[in-house]
This record gives C-alpha cells, structure tokens and sequence, in this order.
C-alpha cells in the first residue's frame, strides 16, 4: 500500500500525521506504526497521529495518538497543537476548533504556526520526598534540579519511569525542571513509549508549570518553559488544589509531505 503521511514538529517533538478519515490505518497494527516511527527504517518521529471524523456534533476531528512503540498512548499536548495546525492545513478549520483525543474534548486556537491548546483540568498535584507527580493527559513526574545540563536524561529517567512505584500504573513520563529567571523553567524530558528523551513534551511542560506553582517555586500563572527544542508557555488557573483553564501554546509546524509503501 501507498501511505500518504505529513512530517509536522512541535518544538521539535516530531510526529508522522495522517488523514485517516477513510480509515486507511488500522488502530490495531503496532508494528506498521512502529516501523513508520523508525529513525532508520520508516520515517521517524517520536510518535504518530491520526486524523479521524469525529462521531459527535459540533465537533471538528478526533485525534488518535501512538508513540513511537506503536502502542496507542495518552494525551500528547505537542501533537495536539500539531493537529490543530495539519486540520487547518486541510482546510477542516479556520481559526479555532473543538476536537476529541483521549482524554475528551479540547479546544484550540491557531495564528500562523501559533497554536493555543486548552488541557485538561488537573484536580490533583501530589507532592512526593524529591518530586512532584500529576496527571495533564499523560503522566509526569515532576524533579527539581539545580543543573539539568549536568543529567543522563535517558538513564536517569528510565530509572524512574520502569521503578516500583509506578509499574502497576503502567510507567511514567519523567521531567527534570531547572528554575531560571521569574516565571521561566527550564525542562528536559524522558518520553514514556519513545523510551528516550525529547526535544520537549507538550502535557510535561504543562505538568512542570503546575507543579512549580504548586511547590511556590513560581508565583506568576503563565509561566515559559525553555525545553532543547525551543519555547513553551503554560498559562492557568489555580483553584483551590486544583487547576483550570489551562492553556499550552506554542509553535506547530509542517516539515514535509510524503509517500511510503508498508
Ligand atoms: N509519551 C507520552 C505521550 C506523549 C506526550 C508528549 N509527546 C506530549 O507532547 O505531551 C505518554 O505515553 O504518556
């Protein structure tokens, strides 16, 4: 078979996008999505995304996200803001959307290669002995360090993501965040599913930005996330515990377009 597929990054969170309303996929081949997530013998990127039709009214597109194990993952907050940006490629939106992924409904806005996405609500921040953990759309631990450049991401935060503490959940995505100015962060991320680190990770700079309120590191509610990949903002509200009205916005932007037999 042909596939067309579409190249797109998120401050260099990279994913293979493709129209799947004709259903050309199937959710269910892990090996096809792996292999096409391959850096050496598919197309490579840390995850792909489907485009489907979404059986609801009012709204626009259903988001379907793998990463790059060819398993079907949670919220992937850098592909959500791609999506948005590949529907209005498609012509399937203007300027503003409402699509279904896998943790509900979000919202989303887009000007030129800016896309705002709105995050799920988060009602709990647990604070653990030496880090923080909660749930954006994809679990993230959360770790504090006063020199992030110094780490061994991959070992380090494979060490956490496969512990005890979280085998029976099913892993963990694992943030290291360094306090820099006033509301700005700097994060590098190890990847649950990619098993790697990445150039940014869209629901961990938001966990990161919660997390830091939380633990009063920041007291501004929009805060800029510096990742290798490029910058992030994460604007919220805090209520009680909880936080609401979340945004993550950022660039999203189309690489390439392409054809591979599989
Ligand atoms: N690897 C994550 C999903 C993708 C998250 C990341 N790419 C993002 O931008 O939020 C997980 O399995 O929990």
């Amino acid at each position: 078979m042909e596939l067309s597929f579409y190249k797109y990054q998120g401050t260099g969170n990279d994913f293979v996008m493709v129209d799947n309303r004709q259903n050309i996929i199937s959710k269910n081949n892990t090996n096809l999505i792996k292999t096409l997530c391959d850096r050496k013998f598919g197309i490579g990127a840390d995850g792909l995304i489907l485009l489907e039709d979404a059986d609801e009214p009012r709204v626009d597109f259903k988001m379907v996200y793998f990463n790059s194990d060819g398993r079907e993952s949670s919220m992937c907050g850098n592909g959500g803001r791609c999506i948005v940006a590949f529907a209005h490629f498609l012509g399937i939106i203007k300027d503003r959307t409402v699509f279904t992924a896998i943790d509900g409904l979000h919202e989303a806005t887009i000007e030129g290669d800016l896309v705002s996405l709105k995050m799920t609500e988060v009602e709990r921040v647990e604070e653990k002995e030496d880090a923080v953990f909660l749930n954006t759309g994809s679990p993230h631990h959360v770790v504090f360090h006063k020199d992030i450049a110094s780490l061994n991401i991959k070992e380090e935060g494979a060490a956490i993501r496969y512990s005890e503490a979280y085998k029976k959940a099913g892993g963990t995505n694992v943030n290291f965040s360094q306090p820099s100015e006033e509301a700005v962060l700097r994060v590098r991320t190890y990847e649950r599913g990619v098993e790697d680190e990445t150039l940014s990770c869209g629901t961990g700079v938001t966990a990161v930005a919660l997390a830091a309120f939380a633990t009063g590191k920041v007291s501004a509610k929009k805060i800029k996330l510096l990742t290798p990949g490029g910058e992030l903002f994460v604007s919220f509200e805090p209520e009680g515990k909880a936080f609401k009205n979340i945004w993550l916005t950022g660039p999203a932007k189309q690489v390439f377009k392409g054809e591979i037999s599989c």
